[in-house]
């Protein structure tokens, strides 16, 4: 029951990837999000001015759909975005991989920005299901449905730099898709998600400086959010830069030379291209960058801009850890 399926960039930034995904034959793209625990989706149950743009799924045209009477769930993401609603299951299909009796969540309200994010048809959460949100009992993620039924406990994320489909794999690791070794860390699951201790920061052709920093994985956020002591040494290194409160984080003349920002995982390297953080136009001739302060976060986030750089192995196994290899 293993499978494999596409992961498309949304826009000329990749701000977020959409996998299609299939709910008893009513295929949706979904944003998959190994920073939250909730499958959920855009639904005839929307307001219609929410609707608009939207696939949407209907539980009524499924065969198998079966409700859960009194659940809900609610969820409000780091970017104060959010939904909530009820609760079904039903069959769920993912590349090759087809889980029966998945917990569904189906959206009466979005937020504003799921509104207008059209090619987004909701969320498939990818962290621990110790966070899902459904109550009066927190459902399964469909990595955790279908572990059982995969030839290895794990997914993989390819995710590729501009216009380019990456894939996420479910139970196998396709050696065709990294170069050289895999380089394993252990992974903390108290807080639901897949955080590990980074070993510290080198900026362009600059000394490693060893330091622990708290990460997560987050394949739903756009950016790497990372202290302060490495935003300030990345941003040394680039003419023009500067933090603009009016763009709500540092932006730098669209034409500068970005350098190279490497982030170690244990003894290995991981180099993240300095292209790969310019991420977009901000305003004028300022570009915004892919690397931004995790002040008030809590924890630092390795997102989509690190992810893209490398084959990333989420390993589900009775001790749960990280993979990273070049590609
Ligand atoms: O909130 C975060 N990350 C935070 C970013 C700021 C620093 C803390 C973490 N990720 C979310 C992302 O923004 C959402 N967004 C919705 C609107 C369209 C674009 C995507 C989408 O839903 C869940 C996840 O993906």
């Amino acid at each position: 029951n293993d499978g494999s399926v596409t992961a498309s960039p949304e826009d000329a930034y990749d701000s977020e990837y959409l996998c299609p995904v299939s709910i008893d034959g009513q295929t949706l793209a979904l944003d998959f999000d190994t920073g939250s625990a909730d499958l959920w989706v855009f639904s005839t149950s929307l307001p219609s001015s929410e609707q608009k743009g939207h696939t949407l799924f209907d539980p009524s045209k499924s065969t198998n759909w079966k409700a859960l009477s009194g659940y809900k769930w609610n969820i409000t993401y780091g970017d104060g975005s959010g939904a909530s609603g009820t609760v079904g299951t039903d069959v769920v299909t993912v590349g090759g991989t087809s889980v029966s009796g998945q917990a569904v969540e189906i959206a009466t309200k979005v937020s504003s920005a799921f509104v207008s994010d059209t090619a987004n048809d909701g969320l498939l959460g990818l962290a621990f299901s110790s966070i899902n949100t459904v109550t009066p009992k927190a459902q399964h993620t469909f990595f955790d449905t279908a572990k059982s039924s995969l030839s290895s406990p794990v997914f993989t994320a390819d995710l590729k730099h501009r216009q380019l489909p990456g894939t996420y794999d479910f139970g196998t690791i396709d050696s065709s898709k990294y170069t050289g070794t895999i380089t394993y860390i252990d992974v903390d699951t108290a807080n639901g998600f897949w955080e590990f201790t980074g070993s510290g920061y080198a900026v362009g052709s600059g000394s490693f400086v060893s330091s622990s920093i708290d990460a997560i994985a987050d394949t739903g956020t756009t950016l790497i959010y990372v202290p302060d002591a490495v935003v300030t040494a990345y941003y040394k290194q680039v003419s023009g830069a500067s933090y603009d409160s009016s763009q709500g984080g540092y932006t730098f003349p669209c034409s500068a030379t970005l350098p190279n920002l490497t982030l170690g995982i244990g003894s290995y390297h991981a180099v993240v291209p300095g292209q790969y953080i310019n991420y977009s136009p901000a305003s004028g001739s300022k570009c915004f960058g892919g690397v931004q302060s995790d002040s008030g976060i809590g924890f630092s986030i390795y997102g989509d801009v690190f992810l893209k750089s490398q084959f990333v192995i989420f390993d589900g196994s009775s001790t749960p850890r990280l993979g990273f290899a070049a590609k």
